[in-house]
């Protein structure tokens, strides 16, 4: 393992207070590295300690993974011992050692063959009893083990890839401090000053500001959807505030960049660093940006007082303007909206806020009487910050986040037209200043050029240390999308995505021509790996655009919409001009701007390929698999990025409600991409098989509760009718259960190992599978089903990133406040019938009705199995912080006592007879005494 890449990575499964340690050796490294990046002397410094600070970047459990065998094309022993730096790739492909995988795979086809059988089983033996229930429940088996194998087929070849910092320096990076590393504009959306509070947003921008990228490379969009001056006048402080923020980062390799964060981290932040400057210059930068809060915090005010002033005389039924400090009227939203300027209906605005930075490092000022800080050796540059509001009109479909994303596209296509494309929500800051190198690796190694997107995992904050509701998803990121690098990539999840430019616009990945035939380099099972391989020259290069049917456009030039300026920055997208420093010069002229607001117009996308053809794709509140989903298609592959400290972390709902929703609009979403032209069972060739069960996994998951409703009810209703889904549960049974669900588990404990997260983590993601199934997945099902037949657009609703509850106090106060849904309907009945399921059974062995326990084994483990999964549901549904659980057991104890008892002192309740004349209607279950469950509902 080649020095400082390998060593000091740590096991992500220890995680949650890791970003805080990992950064104290991190950012003493990074304090020397930056500080030092002023003079060119001391570059030897600069690499000495970007090795110590790449030392952290891998994420994986390390001794669940090796290095993929290269010894196709390196003698010697394979891994990348003794290979000078210059020809060590850019990063490092590792598998699953021989010991986890082989085990893995074949649990997994013993699972598989078990599940047929079992199913062939209960095909074989049907319940004369109750037909209803065999048929329906088996129907419910066989589609969990479908979907089982769906969401564990694409996992069968899990990859690893480590990026390697020291290398991209080493290639990219000039000694005078220039840089070869190509332009990346990046992209944050936001839509709503207060639901997305601004503070959080203007810490994001920071962040990105700050990061470790050549600063005349890096520009940053805002895509306000709101079209208020708070947000824009917000964006303004923080670009003011980063003349100092941004220099102390680089000065004291501050981590992470986000000043809140920062300031909250309760390690020492002194170690390894020149004590009395560091502390003198911490403390001013603090008191700076505390003022700045208050500046923030003050600022709706200032914006009501001072518009105002100005429409003092205003006669009554005038609308009132918001103006800007600069004595002008504000072209977005006004506090009090009018014609013309309220949301949905206003003028497109886009605003540079930072210029772009000359080519060439500045050092700051020395400290002086009045600016104590000394930035005398500081490059005190700042990227280029441009807000954009997009046009909005009535009458128009603005295709939410989407169409924000795509107005983005084109607006800094004519401003600075860079071949890379980050995109972050507004609440994900950069977490690791090396997060952008760290992605880049992935589109300059060699053998990148067919790479459309390199996707990092969401990391959240915030979250209650229990999660939950498995808000941190890591089964998800750590498993699926890691494993599916294996196969052609990750999908695309929104946030935390790196993309090349021209891939937006409808461009195919280049081709390797083999025997005449065309065919994309896919990764994964069903084609050759080709990886990255050390050892051979690499140059930067992008995928070169070659002249076709419509010139160097893949599409009739009109499917891009009317702007030649624009048209014309599309093949310069691609091709490596804008790689040197001198060529990416951007001139953020009015012009260009003009041209910028123009190409925001919201009549701009008719009759265009946008949406559709090219850039995010409309037509679901998931613009973002299906998008991906596109280039897949096309054969374009993808990779997995999850770097130590995490590279971006955002916000999560932690309160039951929020999460509800936000998980009923990513399962509307998927079921809104099966039920259109993207289904993935049609999508062309060019996807890997695997990759396609990957796709049709994340757009029929949802489907899911219509068997699961089933399945958490009926073995309770079994107890009172007497029915189960066997007629007579056979030893048979019982082994095919066990064996089903021990490979399971089983599984769970290979897959937790080599994804590097934890057995609770898994426990919560099954718990909250079915809740999630029991209540959104459901709605979502019903909601689409709605939306096929009467052709209704479904809403976005934004997840709210304030919390609702003191969070002076207790940050997790928003976990338990219950505001109530439809959505917790059906999770609350399936508790009530399963806790009176279990009640009733316990009478009847009370009750000597039923002396052979074994009869009630099945039903009892059902029982167990349902109620441990909801409990999560339940805890948030009632709890006080810290009280929960025992309110929960009492509650549980309560109901369970009361139907039992009356189940055995009511003696008409089951002393059978009687009650078929009164309820003569439920005629089909006949054979046991209590065969109804309407009687114990009052
Ligand atoms: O009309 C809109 C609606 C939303 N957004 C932005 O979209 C982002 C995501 O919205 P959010 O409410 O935070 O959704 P989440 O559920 O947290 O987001 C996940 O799921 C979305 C798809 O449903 C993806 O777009 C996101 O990137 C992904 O993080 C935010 O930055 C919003 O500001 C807009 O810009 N315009
Ligand atoms: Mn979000």
């Amino acid at each position: 393992m080649a020095p400082g890449v390998g060593d000091g990575r740590r096991n992500n499964g220890e995680v949650v207070p890791g970003c805080v340690c990992g950064f104290q050796v991190c950012a003493c490294a990074g304090a020397a590295a930056v500080a030092s990046a002023a003079s060119s002397a001391d570059m030897d410094k600069l690499a000495m300690a970007a090795t110590a600070t790449e030392g952290q970047i891998g994420a994986v459990n390390d001794e669940s993974w090796v290095a993929v065998d290269l010894s196709d094309d390196l003698s010697g022993d394979g891994a990348d011992a003794g290979v000078a730096l210059e020809d060590r790739p850019v990063f490092r492909t590792e598998k699953i050692k021989g010991i986890l995988l082989h085990p893995y795979r074949v649990l997994i086809f013993v699972r598989l063959i078990a599940f047929t059988l079992f199913v062939i089983w209960r095909i074989s033996h049907k319940n004369p009893d109750a037909m209803w229930l065999w048929v329906t429940s088996i129907a419910g088996e066989f589609w969990f083990g479908f979907s089982w194998l769906l969401d564990q087929l694409p996992k069968l070849n899990p990859i690893n890839r480590v990026p390697d910092l020291v290398v991209l320096r080493q290639r990219f990076d000039r000694a005078d401090g220039t840089s070869l590393l190509p332009g990346l504009d990046i992209f944050v959306t936001t839509a709503d000053p207060f639901k997305e509070p601004i503070l959080s947003t203007a810490n994001s921008i920071l962040s990105i500001l700050a990061a470790d990228y050549p600063v005349e490379k890096n520009t940053c969009y805002l895509s306000d959807d709101s079209g208020m001056l708070l947000t824009y006048e917000a964006m303004a402080e923080a670009a003011k505030f980063a003349t100092v923020w941004v220099p102390f980062c680089r000065k004291h390799g501050i981590e992470p960049r986000g000043p809140e964060s920062y300031f909250e981290l309760k390690s020492h932040p002194y170690m390894g660093r020149a004590q009395e400057d560091f502390v003198n210059d911490r403390r001013r930068v603090r008191k700076e940006y505390d003022e700045f809060k208050a500046r923030i915090n003050g600022l709706e005010h200032e914006i009501k007082q001072r518009s105002d002033g100005y429409n003092a005389n205003t006669k009554d039924g005038e609308p009132r303007a918001t103006w800007m400090s600069d004595g002008t009227q504000w072209q977005g939203t006004w506090v009090e909206p009018s014609e013309n300027h309220r949301k949905g209906d206003h003028a497109g605005i886009v605003l540079v806020l930072l210029n772009h930075p000359s080519h060439t490092r500045q050092l700051g000022p020395p400290a002086s009487a009045d600016n104590p800080l000394d930035f005398s050796l500081v490059d005190v540059r700042l990227p280029m910050l441009v807000y954009v509001s997009r046009e909005k009109r009535p009458g128009h479909n603005h295709q939410k986040k989407a169409g924000a994303m795509n107005a983005l596209t084109r607006a800094s296509a004519v401003l600075s037209n860079s071949p890379f494309i980050l995109n972050l929500d507004c609440d994900h800051y950069i977490n690791n200043s090396q997060a952008l190198r760290a992605g880049i690796c992935f589109m300059l190694g060699r053998d990148s050029d067919t790479v459309a997107f390199v996707q990092f995992p969401q990391r959240f904050e915030g979250v209650d240390p229990t999660d939950l509701y498995a808000n941190h998803n890591r089964i998800f990121f750590d498993g699926t999308l890691r494993a599916l690098d294996g196969m052609q990539g990750p999908i695309y999840v929104g946030t935390g995505c790196l993309f090349r430019r021209i891939t937006l616009y409808g461009f195919d990945p280049p081709r390797i021509n083999v025997g005449g035939t065309c065919f994309p380099a896919l990764g994964g099972l069903f084609a050759k790996q080709r990886y990255d391989k050390p050892g051979l020259e690499m140059t930067v290069k992008a995928a070169t655009v070659a002249k076709g049917k419509h010139g160097f456009l893949p599409m009739p030039k009109k499917s891009y919409g009317k702007s030649d300026a624009f048209v014309d920055t599309i093949p310069k997208a691609s091709h490596p001009s804008p790689y040197s420093a001198a060529e990416s010069a951007v001139h953020a002229d009015e012009a260009a701007i003009e041209e910028a607001v123009n190409v925001c117009a919201a009549a701009y996308e008719k009759k265009t390929g946008w949406g559709s053809s090219i850039g995010w794709v409309y037509g679901t509140v998931t613009e973002d698999v299906v998008t991906g989903y596109r280039m897949h298609i096309k054969g374009w592959r993808s990779r997995y990025c999850s770097i130590y400290p995490h590279a971006f972390i955002g916000t999560a709902p932690i309160n039951l409600t929020e999460r509800l929703y936000q998980v009923l609009r990513w399962s509307t979403g998927s079921l809104e991409i099966f039920f259109s032209k993207n289904n993935p069972l049609f999508g062309s060739t060019f996807l890997n098989p695997l990759q396609r069960v990957a796709y049709i996994n994340i757009t029929t998951y949802p489907f899911t509760a219509i068997f699961l409703i089933f399945y958490t009810t009926v073995p309770a209703l079994s107890f009172v009718t007497g029915h189960f889904i066997v007629q007579r549960p056979t030893t048979m049974f019982y082994v095919y259960l066990a064996i089903v669900l021990g490979t399971l588990l089983i599984l769970a404990v290979l897959e937790v190992k080599w994804a590097g997260v934890t057995v609770f983590e898994w426990f919560r993601n099954g718990q909250f599978w079915m809740t999630a199934s029991c209540s959104a997945y459901l709605a979502a099902v019903l909601q689409v089903l709605f939306k096929v037949v009467f052709r209704r657009d479904i809403s976005f609703k934004l997840t709210s990133k304030q919390p609702a509850g003191d969070e002076k106090k207790d940050p997790y106060a928003d976990l338990y406040v219950v505001r109530w849904t439809w959505l917790m309907v059906t999770p609350i009945i399936i508790i009530i019938v399963n806790i009176v399921g279990s009640a009733v059974a316990f009478a009847k062995v009370l009750d000597g009705e039923w002396t052979h326990w074994l009869k009630v084994a099945g039903g009892v483990f059902f029982n167990f199995w349902v109620l441990f999964h909801l409990y999560p549901f339940a805890k948030g549904l009632l709890g006080k912080h810290g009280k929960t659980p025992v309110v929960v057991l009492v509650w549980w104890a309560f109901t369970f006592v009361i139907t039992a008892v009356l189940y055995i002192n009511i003696p008409h309740f089951h002393a059978g007879g009687h009650h078929a004349a009164k309820h003569g209607a439920h005629g089909p279950h006949h054979g046991t005494k209590h065969d109804d469950i309407y009687y114990f509902w009052p």
